[in-house]
C-alpha cells in the first residue's frame, strides 16, 4: 500500500530527499520535469503541434521552465509565458529563468493582465501555481485562468491544474485550470481520487521523481492506496491437501421476487472467488432460477420472506445481507432475525444499508469488523447529507471508527475506511463497469473472502482491488464499451489466479 501525501507531507519529502541524497533543490526540480518532459512527449509526439508554457514564479512555475527547456531541446516548438504578478519568485525559479536564457529560449512577461498576447498554441503546459495554493484564486489570476479555459486548448497541468486544492474540501465556485491531462509528481494528490476533480481533471498520470520511499511510507498518514503488490502478498495460495471444507460456508441473504437476480449474481460471484459452500437464503419463488443459473449454490428458501426458526446459522463462516433484499416490514423481520442470530462480521450491502438507516436502533446490533458498502446516496441515507467529497472522508474515518467495522464508499476509485482510522483508495476499475449489480458481485467477492477466513479488512481489500482489475482487464481486453455485472464475475477466479 502506498501512503498518500499532503503539501505539506510532499514538501517535507522533498526537503528529505534534497538532504539525504546531498542534492541541490534544483536538481530535483530537474528530474521533475525530466519525468514530466518524458510522460508529456509520450501522449503528444507531434513535434509540429505549438506549445505554450505558462509559468508561475515559484516552484511549479520553477518546473514548467525546465519542461519548457527539456521539450525544445526534444525538438518542439515552446513559447514561455511568465506572469509575473508580485514582486516574488523562488530561487529555483530564477536559477531556471537563467538556464532558459542560456539556450536562447524566447520567453515573454506579463505583469498584468491587459499586457497578455493572443494566444495561437495548440497545447498550453499550466506551470501557473502547484501544491504552493494557498488560498482560492482572484484578482489576475483568476482573470488569467478563466481567459486560458476559455481559449479551449489542449491542457497540460504540471503537478495539478492551477487553482485546485491537493486536499481538503472542494467548493464548487473554486475557479481552477481545466485540463486534459495532469503529470503529477511522486503520487497522486488526494483530491485527484475524489469525483469533486471531474471538474478540472480529465485524466491524470503520476511520474516518479525519485523522492524518498522510505520517507514517504514511513509518514504518518490516514491516507493510503491499494497496489498489486500489497493484493498479492495478502491472497493465501489453496494447501494441497485442502478441501471444500477449507473454504467456508457463506450465506446469502438476498433477492426479493421481483429482485432475484441480484441475489443470483451475490451469490454466484461468492462461489466464484473460492468459498467451499455457497447457500443462498432466497424468496422460495426464486428457487428454480438459482437451480438453473447456480447448481453449485445451496438454497435456504424463504416462504412470504421469513427465515426459518430453524436456520442453522452456526454453521455459516460469513453472511452478506442485502442485495434485492426490498425496505418492506418483513425484510427488516429478515434483517433484525439476522442480527440477532449472528454475532461474527456481517456484510451489509443495499436494501440493508437502507434499512439500517431508517432503523437507527439496529445499527447498534451490527457485530464488531462487519462491511458496509455503500454508495454514495446510501452512504449519505446512513450518515447524513454532505456538501462535498472531503467531508464523507471526514465522516467515513469517524464511523468507521465508531462503529467497529469497515465502511467501503464505492465509487470510481472506491475508499476503504477502517476502524484503526485509515482511509484507503482503491485504485483499479472502470466506468464500464457502471452498471446495474456490479455492487452485488462485490458483495459476493468480500462475503466469499470473509468465509474463507480472511481477515475483514483484507477480505475488503482484496475483494475490491481485484473487483475492479477483473472490470479493467475485460473491458481492455475486449475494448468493451460496458462490463455487465454477469460478465465479470465470470471472470473472477482468472482475475485471482493472475494475481496469486
Ligand atoms: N523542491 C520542491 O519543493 C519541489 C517542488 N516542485 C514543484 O513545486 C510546486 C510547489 O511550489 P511552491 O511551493 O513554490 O508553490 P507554487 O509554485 O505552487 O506557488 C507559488 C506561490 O504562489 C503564492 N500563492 C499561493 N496561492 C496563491 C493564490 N491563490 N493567488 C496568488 N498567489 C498564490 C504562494 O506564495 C506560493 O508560494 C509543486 O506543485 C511542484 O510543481 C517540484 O519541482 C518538485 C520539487
Ligand atoms: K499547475
Amino acid at each position: 500500500m502506498l501512503n498518500l501525501l499532503t503539501s505539506d507531507q510532499s514538501r517535507q519529502a522533498d526537503k528529505y530527499t534534497i538532504q539525504h541524497l546531498s542534492m541541490q533543490s534544483i536538481d530535483l526540480m530537474e528530474r521533475a520535469a525530466l519525468a514530466f518532459s518524458e510522460a508529456f512527449i509520450k501522449n503528444y509526439p507531434d513535434k509540429m503541434r505549438s506549445i505554450a508554457v505558462y509559468c508561475g514564479t515559484g516552484n511549479n512555475g520553477g518546473d514548467g521552465l525546465a519542461i519548457a527547456r527539456l521539450l525544445y531541446r526534444a525538438g518542439y516548438r515552446v513559447d514561455v509565458k511568465i506572469a509575473r504578478f508580485s514582486g516574488k519568485s523562488s530561487s529555483d525559479f530564477d536559477g531556471n529563468l537563467a538556464r532558459l536564457m542560456s539556450q536562447g529560449i524566447i520567453f515573454d512577461e506579463f505583469r498584468k493582465i491587459a499586457d497578455l498576447r493572443e494566444e495561437q498554441a495548440s497545447i498550453i503546459i499550466d506551470a501557473l501555481l502547484g501544491t504552493g495554493l494557498n488560498k482560492p484564486l482572484d484578482g489576475e489570476w483568476l482573470t488569467l485562468v478563466e481567459w486560458l479555459n476559455s481559449l479551449g486548448r489542449t491542457v497540460v497541468s504540471v503537478d495539478i491544474p492551477t487553482g485546485f486544492k491537493a486536499e481538503g474540501p472542494i467548493s464548487k465556485h473554486d475557479v481552477t485550470v481545466k485540463s486534459e491531462l495532469t503529470i503529477s509528481f511522486q503520487r497522486p494528490k488526494i483530491n485527484f481520487l475524489l469525483p469533486d476533480s471531474a471538474l478540472c481533471i480529465k485524466r491524470f498520470e503520476v511520474v516518479d521523481i525519485g523522492l524518498d520511499e522510505g520517507f514517504i511510507q514511513a509518514l504518518s498518514t490516514p491516507y493510503a492506496i491499494l497496489t498489486d503488490s500489497s493484493i498479492t502478498r495478502r491472497l493465501k495460495k489453496r494447501k494441497p491437501f485442502s478441501h471444500k471444507g477449507t473454504f467456508g460456508h457463506a450465506l446469502i441473504v438476498a433477492g426479493g421476487i421481483q429482485t432475484m437476480g441480484a441475489a443470483l449474481l451475490c451469490a454466484e460471484a461468492c462461489l466464484n472467488t473460492g468459498t467451499g459452500l455457497t447457500t443462498a437464503s432466497i424468496p422460495s419463488e426464486g428457487l428454480t432460477a438459482l437451480n438453473i443459473r447456480i447448481p453449485e449454490a445451496m438454497a435456504s428458501l424463504r416462504y412470504k420472506n421469513v427465515i426459518p426458526a430453524d436456520l442453522a446459522w452456526e454453521k455459516y463462516n460469513a453472511i452478506a445481507i442485502g442485495p434485492g433484499l426490498g425496505v418492506s416490514d418483513e425484510s427488516k423481520l429478515v434483517l433484525k432475525q439476522t442480527l440477532n442470530s449472528f454475532r461474527k462480521p456481517i456484510v451489509f450491502d443495499a436494501d440493508a444499508i437502507n434499512l439500517l438507516a431508517s432503523n437507527p436502533d439496529l445499527v447498534n446490533l451490527v457485530p464488531k469488523l462487519s462491511v458496509l458498502t455503500p454508495h454514495v446516496k446510501e452512504f449519505d441515507r446512513l450518515f447524513g447529507e454532505h456538501s462535498n467529497w472531503w467531508e464523507r472522508l471526514e465522516t467515513g474515518m469517524n464511523k468507521a471508527k465508531e462503529l467497529d467495522c469497515i465502511i467501503i464508499l464505492k465509487n470510481r476509485y472506491s475508499i476503504l475506511f477502517t476502524p484503526e482510522g485509515k482511509c484507503v483508495f482503491n485504485p483499479t476499475g472502470t466506468p464500464a463497469m457502471s452498471s446495474g449489480g456490479m455492487g452485488d458481485v462485490l458483495t459476493g467477492m468480500i462475503t466469499s473472502f470473509l468465509a474463507q477466513g480472511y481477515k475483514p479488512e483484507d477480505a475488503a481489500y482484496l475483494a475490491v482491488f481485484i473487483h475492479g482489475k477483473a472490470g479493467q482487464e475485460l473491458s481492455s481486453q475486449n475494448r468493451a464499451y460496458v462490463v455487465t455485472a454477469g460478465s465479470l464475475l465470470k471472470d473472477i477466479p482468472q482475475a485471482i489466479g493472475k494475481m496469486i
